[in-house]
């Protein structure tokens, strides 16, 4: 080998330890594709486009750590550094290679401070529920029950009041609770639903209790699914302590607060009244007691929530929303759905009637996840479900129920992992909130079990590339190569906020977006300090972004994103791939 040779080898292998560390920068997504197209000379192992799958990529960069150390060692500077002419030029360009990678190394170890430092940050400022600590409210009695306002197949809900929550102008002394959001001004015009709100600012919902018993305890063991988004003063002191001690087993998981996840203020058991519709909607779940052909037991459960002006369903019956607006909504799914998964909770049942929705100031539709009776909140074992018999429920909605557990079979040793599942039909419902038709639902719909990704069918030209990527990739149809909500959300979050700093995405790509995401806290936090702008949406979605901030995910999104591009690069005359931050858009 001559000296040119050596040295030009020496390069190669440098400039190869080097593009392994700026492919990470660029994300393990748009890595693997590069690596395509990347091989390196027969002596050095060839670098083959699943080595940047992730636990083979964190092999190869604790490898390349240990390689640089090894480099650097006495033993093997002697052995090259002593040598031939030959020799020197392979070690001083190899140095040259180990020193850049250190760079890289050290530009990682900076970006992944600055993420953790913001998600510090963050992190303290937890989300406030819309209720003010009180005292009060476990009993039927303690409430005035208007009219119902919804029926699935397990409830009724019906609107509701009480003493401690009237409405803000109805009280000439501080009351111990009241509704934050009377607080605010509300922009839109007052209409009849809006009076309702305001006379009835609370929902109740009264489960149908069959089989259960008429026990409290055995009730809230048998419906302790529908506990997970309740509060910690959701329910009595003492009946906390018996279902935690008692011989009924503990309390499921419970998920802390969050804007865009229903909160249960109350859970209480209590008689089955005779409400406004009983008779003629549910005859058959009432107590005996009421209908003597009713099959209900006496008593039963009760959660009271927030009343919500309408469900995404219903909103959407009436309302287009325009392509930033509907970004907002799959972003806010996306987020509910991430924080439920970082606590180990599953929904298994999301469809658009269990989304509420109501508006913040601005009239900006919050997409709140609701009804977790079908939810898995296991203790122990995460959010992955044992399937070894087909008495074991998978969840509810089969239509949305996504390929891995719809084509789960029972058998020893089988289990549904639900970790990517809620985000599948995230992708699913985003489809009804650009005005289209659920692909998954109807007769002549497609099967979760069988679609094939290419038959799913084109998304509005108005919905902008990148959520359209975002949409197709969550409806892929392995989870392996489907990104976590976490993962989309971010795709999202880069896409309508850090547009400029996505842009040309080099080397320097990761400062860029690590300056970005230090502007977009101090804007963030100055909203905060300014008063109600902190109860916007976007505001709550920013500091859900930046609460949750990890240097991997960042990364994976822009891997995505830049792949997406890639693949589809936007007209020159048009920006669709990103959401404009003009917001009238
Ligand atoms: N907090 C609320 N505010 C306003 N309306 C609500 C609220 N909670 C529920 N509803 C209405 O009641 C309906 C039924 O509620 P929910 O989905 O919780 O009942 P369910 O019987 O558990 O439903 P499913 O049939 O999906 O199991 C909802 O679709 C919605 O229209």
């Amino acid at each position: 080998m001559s000296v040119k040779h050596a040295i030009s080898r020496g390069l190669e292998l440098g400039r190869t330890f080097l593009q392994i560390g700026l492919f990470k920068s660029g994300g393990r997504v748009a890595a693997k594709l590069r690596a395509d197209r990347f091989r390196v000379g027969p002596s050095v192992r060839t670098v083959q486009p699943q080595a940047f799958l992730p636990s083979r990529y964190r092999y190869y960069r604790t490898s390349l750590r240990g390689l640089a150390a090894q480099l650097q060692s006495a033993g093997f500077r002697r052995r090259f550094a002593g040598g031939s002419p030959r020799n020197r030029a392979v070690f001083l360009a190899f140095g040259l290679g180990v020193g850049l990678i250190e760079q890289q190394l050290e530009e990682d170890r900076r970006s992944a401070a600055t993420c953790q430092e913001i998600q510090a940050v963050f992190k303290k400022k937890r989300f406030q529920s819309s209720l003010r600590p009180f005292t009060s409210g476990y009993k039927l009695d303690d409430y005035v029950i208007g009219n119902q306002i919804g029926k699935g197949s397990n409830a009724a809900v019906y609107e509701a009041a009480a003493q401690f929550a009237r409405p803000k102008e109805a009280e000439s002394d501080s009351s111990p609770l009241e509704l934050r959001d009377h607080e605010e001004e509300v922009k839109t015009p007052p209409s009849p639903a809006c009076c309702s709100l305001r006379n009835f600012p609370l929902a109740i919902k009264m489960l149908w209790n069959f089989g259960a018993g008429s026990s409290s305890e055995a009730i809230l063991k048998s419906m302790s699914q529908e506990l997970v988004p309740s509060g910690p003063l959701a329910l009595k002191q003492e009946k906390e302590q018996i279902t935690l001690d008692g011989h009924y087993g503990v309390l499921p998981k419970r998920v802390s607060a969050h804007p865009n996840v229903i909160r249960v203020h109350r859970a209480f058991t209590a008689d089955v009244p005779l409400l406004p519709g009983a008779q003629e909607e549910y005859p058959d779940v009432l107590p005996a007691r009421l209908n003597p052909a009713g099959l209900g037991n006496n008593r039963t459960l009760f959660l009271v929530m927030k009343n919500y002006p309408c469900t995404l369903r219903q909103y959407l019956q009436v309302s287009a929303p325009g392509r930033r607006q509907g970004s907002l909504m799959v972003l806010q799914l996306l987020e509910g759905v991430d924080h439920l998964c970082r606590q180990g909770v599953a929904h298994r049942d999301l469809k658009s009637d269990n989304i509420l929705l109501e508006f913040d100031p601005d009239g900006c539709p919050r997409l709140v996840i609701t009804d977790f009776g079908c939810c898995l909140a296991q203790n122990d074992c995460g959010l992955q479900l044992p399937f070894n018999s087909m008495w074991v429920s998978r969840g509810g909605n089969a239509s949305l129920m996504a390929p891995e557990v719809a084509t789960a079979a029972p058998g020893p040793g089988v289990v549904i992992d639900y970790t990517k599942a809620d985000a599948w039909a995230v992708g699913a419902i985003s489809y009804e909130i650009f005005g289209q038709r659920n692909p998954f639902y109807g007769a002549a719909g497609l099967q979760s079990t069988n679609y094939q990704e290419k038959q799913l069918p084109p998304l509005p030209v108005r919905v902008p590339a990148d959520v359209q990527l975002v949409i197709s990739l969550l409806l892929r149809r392995n989870p392996k190569k489907r990104p976590s909500a976490r993962i989309a959300a971010n795709m999202l979050h880069l896409s309508l906020w850090a547009r400029r700093a996505l842009a040309n995405q080099d080397s320097a790509g990761m400062r860029k977006l690590a300056d970005w995401l230090l502007c977009q806290s101090a804007v963030v936090l100055l909203q905060g300090r300014s008063g109600p702008g902190g109860n916007r949406v976007e505001a709550e979605l920013q500091r859900s972004f930046l609460s949750n901030l990890e240097l991997e995910d960042l990364r994976a999104a822009v891997g995505f994103l830049l792949y997406g591009r890639e693949q589809s690069p936007p007209p020159a005359s048009c920006c669709h791939s990103s959401l404009s931050l003009n917001p009238a858009n």
